[in-house]
């Protein structure tokens, strides 16, 4: 037996799986078995440093430099990531070349039945910029902590006592086998994160052979709608700093795009959706009037 391909990913039980899931989809598509697939595990910045937000150590590059390294190294044919977790703007060595198709996009509440249901005054524990601004507009009684770490270690802290509630994308939750965990928050009451849910697959943009290798296994509705909520994320300028959210969803050829911006603390916000057959378009011409309709406090949080 011999090793057709190379597929980077990760340490983390999520990401592992992720890459499990990647791998039997190319074995499927072209009639490998699983052990001529490498699962090559990168150990990245963002996995060892747990203790301090992601803004202090230097955001969303953390997951992604060592494994961008290692494929333009040419150590992988490909590298596997949680699209959520890929920056705004890629190298232009590296692209983007399938997406599996997309998870359940909802983020659940764990701790209470939902928001709303939640005791006057709850300490809540997330570190993401947009899941605590969202929580302090629905609810500003809320005390939000900050909560890092995988799925397991954020679980265990939440029984620990150190929040009475957290959120975790629903996704992560299926994957990892947690699917009776916690309740999901409908998109109508908290808009999930752009590219919540996606599993990509990047490759050396001059890999030719790597690229047609992959894009077997790509699921195009979900390719179109998460490239669209990353077009509106470089539209705005934003970055895993900013507590934006948005959802993109296809009928027929007809994309539509919902977003909203918040203040971080809750206290503002603008919503507005789009719709057109070109999704980089809506995606442009979404975020502009965003941010020309944003209230002050939130339009200087971002920097197109
Ligand atoms: N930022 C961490 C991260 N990146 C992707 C997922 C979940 C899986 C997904 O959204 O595809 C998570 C955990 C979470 O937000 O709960």
């Amino acid at each position: 037996m011999a090793i057709k391909f190379r597929l980077g990913t990760r340490g983390s039980p999520l990401a592992l799986t992720q890459a499990g899931m990647v791998r039997d989809a190319l074995c499927a598509a072209h009639g490998w078995t699983a052990d001529e697939v490498a699962l090559v595990v990168i150990r990245t910045t963002g996995d060892r440093v747990q203790d301090r937000p992601l803004a202090e150590i230097g955001g969303k590059a953390l997951w992604t430099k060592e494994l961008d390294r290692a494929l333009l190294d040419d150590e992988i044919d490909a590298a596997v990531h949680s699209m959520k977790d890929v920056e705004t703007i890629r190298p232009p060595a590296i692209a983007i070349a399938a997406m599996l198709p997309r998870a359940d996009v909802r983020d659940r509440l764990i701790g209470a039945d939902s928001v709303a249901d939640l005791a006057a005054g709850a300490v809540v524990g997330t570190s993401s910029p947009r899941r605590r601004a969202q929580l302090l507009r629905l609810r500003p009684d809320l005390t939000v902590v900050m909560f890092r770490g995988n799925v397991d270690t954020r679980l265990a802290k939440l029984a620990a006592g150190e929040a009475d509630a957290t959120l975790l994308a629903a996704a992560g939750l299926d994957r990892l086998g947690r699917d009776g965990v916690g309740r999901a928050i409908p998109t109508d009451t908290m808009l999930p994160a752009p590219a919540q849910g996606a599993v990509g697959i990047e490759v050396r943009s001059a890999d030719a052979g790597a690229a047609r290798i992959v894009a077997a296994i790509d699921d195009a509705a979900t390719s179109a709608c998460v490239l669209a909520e990353r077009a509106l994320l470089a539209g705005l300028g934003a970055d895993c700093h900013s507590p934006v959210a948005a959802l993109a969803a296809l009928s027929g050829e007809m994309l539509t795009l919902r977003a909203e911006l918040i203040a971080e603390d809750g206290s503002a916000f603008v919503e507005g959706s789009g719709e057109g057959t070109d999704g980089s378009l809506v995606a442009a011409e979404l975020a502009a009037d965003l941010l020309a309709r944003a209230p002050e406090v939130v339009r200087r949080l971002f920097q197109p």
